[in-house]
């Protein structure tokens, strides 16, 4: 039932063994749900489909990357659902970035039973860059506007040797947050339609500059 909406959605192409991963984190999270607030209490009916479905066309869109920063991972979404499907590669690592000790023992235990190729790192955003120095593939859900993200994306972004691809999900008002962005920055975007919001677009940007004045 679960594997038929994903597959319906993004027509999902991973094997049995990722789907049974992908049901066992989804019975964690309902579990911690519970004791502590992994996300909005009114969408865990819709877990899969607001969530994990959500997070998996990120993966879905992204080359098979070394290594990936998510930002704000929170109940891990999309990062830990990020790590369940390079699991399955066998290859690539995600960092996890999650300033709440709650949620940083959730994920953990969330990638240690899932057996998922990532690591918790319990610090601020703004210190990330100098505990983690590289990485290809970026994303982050529900945590700031898209100029903001693109300021705390920088150092994978910029400059010699750092051209990272993020993908960032966004709701509707997502064309007055990329009409602000480019007032500060030249990119290239590609918008995705979402697969789970009839409004909102998942956007991938490589190629990132600051505008000189
Ligand atoms: C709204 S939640 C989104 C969580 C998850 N990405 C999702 O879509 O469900 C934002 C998360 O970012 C974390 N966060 C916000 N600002 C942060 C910062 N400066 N450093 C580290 N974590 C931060 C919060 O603790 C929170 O868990």
């Amino acid at each position: 039932m679960k594997t038929s909406l994903a597959e319906s959605l993004i027509g999902l192409r991973v094997s049995r063994e990722t789907v049974e991963k992908l049901e066992h984190f989804g019975a964690l999270f309902q579990k911690w749900a519970k004791s502590i607030n992994l996300v909005a209490p009114s969408t865990i009916e819709d877990l899969w489909r607001r969530h994990i479905v959500d997070s998996l066309q990120i993966f879905q869109l992204s080359p098979a990357p070394k290594a990936w920063v998510d930002l704000g991972s929170g109940g891990g979404f999309p990062g830990v659902i990020t790590a369940i499907c390079l699991s399955e590669l066998g290859d690539g690592w995600v960092h996890l970035v999650e300033s709440n000790n709650k949620k940083c023992a959730f994920l953990r235990v969330a990638l240690n039973e899932t057996g998922a190729r990532g690591s918790v790192h319990p610090i601020r955003i703004e210190n990330a860059s100098a505990i983690i120095p590289r990485c290809d593939a970026i994303s982050a859900r529900a945590l700031a506007d898209l100029s903001q993200l693109l300021d705390y994306f920088a150092p994978w972004m910029l400059g010699e040797g750092a051209n990272a691809v993020a993908f960032f999900h966004k709701g509707r008002d997502y064309q007055q947050e990329i009409d602000k962005a480019v007032s500060r920055f030249q990119f290239d975007l590609v918008k995705h339609a979402s697969v789970v919001e009839p409004d909102s677009v998942v956007l991938e940007i490589a190629n990132l500059s600051r505008r000189t004045k």
